[in-house]
């Protein structure tokens, strides 16, 4: 098999990283030493492993972008970079006819899929690319979908803990309490906790110490309105490893698009990725 051609934006971000070391010891891909950066970032490159990548600021790609293109024919790119730069970086990529996986959280979502749709090139977005919990989304989908209205007067309550960093609500709560609504509860986004404070983290919620820099743990809790049942959804991932496979995953179905020529759907979730694969 050719290797797919990979270009990893968000460098020199945590999960950017996570997903460049990944990638360099992936057989099924080679690596583009380019990376799409914060126009604040100072510094013009940064090692993963052995290898350089230089970074590009929103200034300065447009006037690089022909070239890498001509170097690195046919990449997709991978973006995980900042709820700030969404919007930007997809109409980036479809201007240059670039498919892409957009794990990046945040930014005007409607926005982002007029965006693909209205292009020429596939893309696959979603919040969360850990595939059980993508699993754990669509049988959500599948029961609000056949039980529109089971919990109908059942309170909703949303904790996500991430690390203090994390710029805005979880893209995951955001799209499991859609979920939610449709089997009958009524809840705001706006209602969703979120736990930044690492020493609630700590001593509140048990996250271990080393993890406090990255996790994403989740709990939904669903309560009867007389107070007689409660139901609790969690899903507590430390790290950030689990959201490689699946990216890659999705990096192979939009390779998969592209090589039978197959353009009439345009913009996929990772649902699709999981139900192509399964
Ligand atoms: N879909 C999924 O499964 C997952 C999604 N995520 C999402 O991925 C995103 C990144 O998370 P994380 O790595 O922890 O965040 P970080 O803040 O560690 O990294 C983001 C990086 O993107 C850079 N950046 C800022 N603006 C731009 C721009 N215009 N173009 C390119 N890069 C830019 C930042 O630079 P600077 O520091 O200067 O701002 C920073 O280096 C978040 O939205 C997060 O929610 C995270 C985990 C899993
Ligand atoms: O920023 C993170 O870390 C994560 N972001 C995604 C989200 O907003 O839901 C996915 C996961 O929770 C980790």
């Amino acid at each position: 098999m050719n290797c797919i051609p990979i270009m990893i934006n968000g460098l020199p971000g945590n999960v950017a990283r996570i997903m460049a070391t990944s990638a360099l010891r992936d057989e099924r891909f080679s690596f583009v030493p380019f990376s799409l950066t914060g126009e604040e970032i100072t510094q013009g490159e940064v090692s993963v492993d052995q290898t350089t990548v230089t970074l590009l600021k929103p200034s300065e790609r447009e006037d690089k972008i022909n070239d890498i293109l001509g170097s690195y024919p046919g990449f997709i790119c991978i973006d995980y970079t900042h709820p700030t730069a969404v919007n930007d970086n997809a109409k980036f990529y479809v201007a240059h006819k670039i498919p892409f996986v957009m794990g990046t959280t945040g930014g005007d979502r409607q926005d982002l899929e007029r965006t693909v749709k209205n292009g020429s090139v596939p893309a696959v977005i979603a919040p969360n690319m850990a595939k059980q919990i993508v699993g754990l989304q669509a049988m959500l989908e599948y029961g609000a979908n056949t039980f529109p209205g089971l919990f109908k007067g059942f309170s909703l309550q949303v904790t996500e803990s991430h690390q203090q960093g994390k710029a805005d609500t979880s893209g995951t709560a955001k799209a499991l309490v859609a979920c939610f609504n449709q089997l009958g509860t009524d809840f705001e986004i706006s209602n969703i906790e979120k736990i930044r404070d690492p020493e609630i983290q700590k001593e509140n919620l048990g996250v271990p110490e080393e993890y406090i820099s990255g996790h994403g743990w989740h709990t939904y809790t669903l309560k009867a309105p007389d107070g007689s049942a409660l139901f609790e959804l969690k899903h507590n991932i430390n790290g950030r490893q689990i959201y490689v496979s699946g990216t890659f995953d999705a990096v192979i179905f939009l390779k998969s698009k592209i090589d039978t020529n197959d353009f009439e759907q345009k913009l996929f979730t990772m649902i699709d990725v999981l139900t192509a694969g399964k």
